[in-house]
């Protein structure tokens, strides 16, 4: 039903809870705090610290005074004290607040605490009389995310009113025996406590119950899809092939000792007759694209076609590159198959696909469409870096006669995560770097130093070597990216380096130019490339051994930890300079965290640490559903519970047939999409 009947919203209200994607009751009901503002304690003026938010009950003691310091700006003071000390309530072009008030009053008020040489202020403080009854008052205050003219209060009656129209037709999802077992709150208290907690307990319960509910769907339906790889289709099973070994002998190196392992998990898959559905985890330069040509060669050396998807055309066709650079020797015929080739060509490759000509084919996209038929698909390998998803395996794997399935990632993260969060894939990890590498040397830097580090990287190109400025990252919007990366590009081009060869690379360029401008930056013919965060994946220039993130605090630490990665990829001495502009702590101990250590797996483990509320390096980088309230992260203990249970469930009952599970199958459909035909329940 929609949002718009329920008492307070209306037609107008809607529009704006629309925009924040509110559309059904439903929504509504499922539209959860950001956070919470405990109001029960009252605090004394003593106790309070710089910058909380602070409830305390106070005299006024003294009139208001209003000062208009400029045009357009009203500051009212009222002073106010209780039994510890004195302070001022101010309010910035709020006027009628101090008209409100009178000497001799109590009242309580809420106001974000500030303290300066003039003593302590409380900022814009919400207030009301001590002797009424405010329900923004005595209570933890639930705070929404908002949008423009809806506010937190709106909200507050809003979700009151929704829950007491509708809270009696929510339908609980879990079979009464799960809820019992684990001792769980039944899906009505869990709602009204998860928007009105009436303490920390009640929020613990409620938001238990939600997250174990969500993370139960999400771990019984990437079980699902594994399963149904695993048992209900026998896979290829592929030769020893013994050319492999002349082919590594031929190689410039030797494997690690990692590479040789995850090698030997993969052959063994591959030999088997079971499908392969494999992920393999490597840091960034770890050597993954080797790993992926030798299972290739595997595949077409027993006779079968091999296809692998990148997620960028620069990167596909890099890949091609190489594959191709080392495989044609051994008569292996590879292709590319990415939107810019012209159509004639595409066709002929087409073609070739479908009567067995071509035993490679390496693309983006272009890869899964309908109009791609393999003669005999083997293998399917997708280079994901995050870009992909399991939808988009499911599409490429449908492509052949249950061909085994490879993932690559050059995100790290903690094994016994990645265990769950991947868990329809087994899990091989390559936690070794070539010999010979050198640490990146890594520094934070703040603005006022930028003209020192943009003269160390005119250094590094006088002395030969190439770089990367990596633009800010401006999250409104696409085209603000662009423009922000054109801007500088241009800037730069005239003023800092106007004697050097500039590079401009963003994600709108058509394919053809941004294959330009990268050819150029391998040959040489660009000393530095201003560059989006398009380069973010898999680049590999080996002479490129500078790189400089501006405002490097907008970005993730695994982010950060990627685009770094483009350098430090040849025998020169590579250098990343971070330009943090936040004072922010936590801002700061990220620096230095990318400034300390040059190994993904426990960046990521800091990052997780340091991850406050809000920000978001959650499943949609995986390629998983969305989450509304459970964090993967945050949420391991409950996160490990469900994925007991689900696995309990389906070793009784794999397809979920029992009627008890009805309601959980459709959310289960729901969370993946309603797309992935891979989960079968019958
Ligand atoms: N065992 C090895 N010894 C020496 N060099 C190696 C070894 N394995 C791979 N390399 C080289 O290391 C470089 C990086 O390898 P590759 O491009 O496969 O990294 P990657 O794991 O894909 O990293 P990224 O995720 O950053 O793209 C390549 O130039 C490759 O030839």
């Amino acid at each position: 039903m929609s949002v718009q009947y329920v008492k307070g919203v209306g037609p107008k209200r809607a529009k704006k809870l629309n925009r924040i994607n509110i559309e059904t009751v439903n929504d509504l009901i499922y539209y959860f705090p950001r956070t919470y503002e405990d109001r029960r304690t009252i605090k004394k003026i003593i106790d309070c610290q710089e910058g909380e938010k602070a409830t305390l009950k106070v005299l006024v003691c003294g009139d208001s005074a209003v000062n208009r310091p400029r045009k357009g700006l009203t500051i009212t003071k009222v002073p106010v004290r209780d039994d510890t000390g004195f302070a001022y309530l101010v309010w910035f072009n709020q006027e009628y607040f101090a008209k409100r008030l009178k000497k001799g009053q109590t009242i309580k008020v809420n106001g974000k605490v500030k303290k300066n040489f003039k003593g302590l202020e409380i900022y814009n403080p919400e207030i009301t009389t001590a002797d009424k009854f405010d329900n923004r008052f005595d209570r933890v205050l639930p705070i929404y995310p908002l949008t423009e003219k809806l506010t937190n209060n709106e909200m507050i009656k809003l979700i009151s009113n929704v829950l007491k129209e509708y809270i009696d037709l929510v339908e609980d999802v879990l079979p009464e025996d799960i809820i019992k077992n684990f001792n769980l709150w039944s899906i009505k208290d869990a709602l009204l406590n998860i928007h009105f907690p009436t303490d920390r307990e009640s929020y613990t319960k409620a938001k238990e119950r939600l997250a174990f509910e969500e993370l139960l769907i999400l771990q019984l339906g990437l079980l699902m899809i594994k399963n149904k790889y695993n048992i209900e289709k026998s896979g290829i099973k592929f030769k020893k092939v013994q050319e492999i070994n002349e082919f590594l002998s031929k190689l410039p190196f030797e494997l690690t000792n990692a590479q040789k392992r995850v090698l030997k998990e993969i052959s063994k898959d591959m030999e088997s007759d079971k499908t392969m559905n494999r992920l393999v985890q490597g840091d960034v330069g770890s050597g993954k694209t080797i790993i992926a040509i030798l299972a290739i060669f595997k595949a077409v050396k027993s006779g079968y076609q091999a296809v692998m998807m990148a997620p960028t055309e620069i990167l596909a066709r890099q890949h091609y590159e190489s594959i191709n650079e080392m495989l044609s020797e051994y008569d292996i015929k590879c292709e590319l198959l990415v939107g810019s080739i012209t159509n004639s060509k595409k066709k002929e490759i087409l073609r070739k696909i479908r009567n067995g000509e071509i035993d490679v084919i390496v693309g983006t996209h272009a890869v899964i469409q309908n109009n791609v038929e393999f003669n005999r698909l083997g293998l399917a390998i997708t280079d994901e870096q995050h870009r992909f998803g399991v939808r988009q395996r499911a599409a490429l794997s449908l492509k052949g006669e249950n061909p085994d399935v490879l993932v690559m990632t050059a995100t790290p993260i903690p094994r016994t995560l990645a265990l769950i969060l991947y868990g329809d894939l087994d899990i091989s990890i390559i936690d070794e770097l070539p010999p010979g590498r050198k640490k990146v040397e890594t520094y934070a830097i703040n603005n006022n130093m930028k003209l020192r580090a943009y003269n160390f990287v005119k250094k590094q190109v006088k002395e030969g070597r190439q770089g990367y400025i990596v633009c800010p990252l401006v999250e409104e919007s696409d085209s603000m990216n662009i423009q922000s990366a054109t801007e500088l590009y241009e800037k730069l081009s005239k003023e800092y380096f106007a004697d050097l060869k500039l590079g401009l690379l963003h994600g709108k360029m058509k394919a053809k130019e941004k294959d330009e401008v990268m050819n150029k930056f391998k040959n040489g013919d660009i000393d530095i490339l201003v560059s989006t965060t398009v380069i973010e994946v898999g680049v590999n220039v080996p002479n490129a051994n500078i790189m400089v993130i501006e405002n490097a605090e907008r970005f993730g630490l695994a982010q950060l930890h990627q685009l770094r990665g483009r350098v430090g990829r040849g025998n020169y001495q590579s250098y990343c300079i971070l330009i943090n502009e936040s004072k922010n702590k936590v801002a700061r101990e990220r620096m230095r965290i990318m400034e300390r250590t040059n190994n993904g797996f426990i960046i990521s483990e800091k990052d997780l640490e340091l991850r406050g509320p809000g920000e978001f390096f959650g499943t949609r980088q995986h390629g998983l559903p969305d989450l509304k309230i459970a964090n993967i992260f945050a949420d391991m203990r409950i996160l490990k519970m469900a994925q007991k249970v689900a696995n309990k469930i389906l070793e009784r009952d794999p397809h979920l047939q029992d009627n008890k599970y009805k309601k959980l199958r459709n959310k289960i459909t729901n969370m993946f999409d309603s797309k992935i035909e891979d989960i079968s329940f019958n």
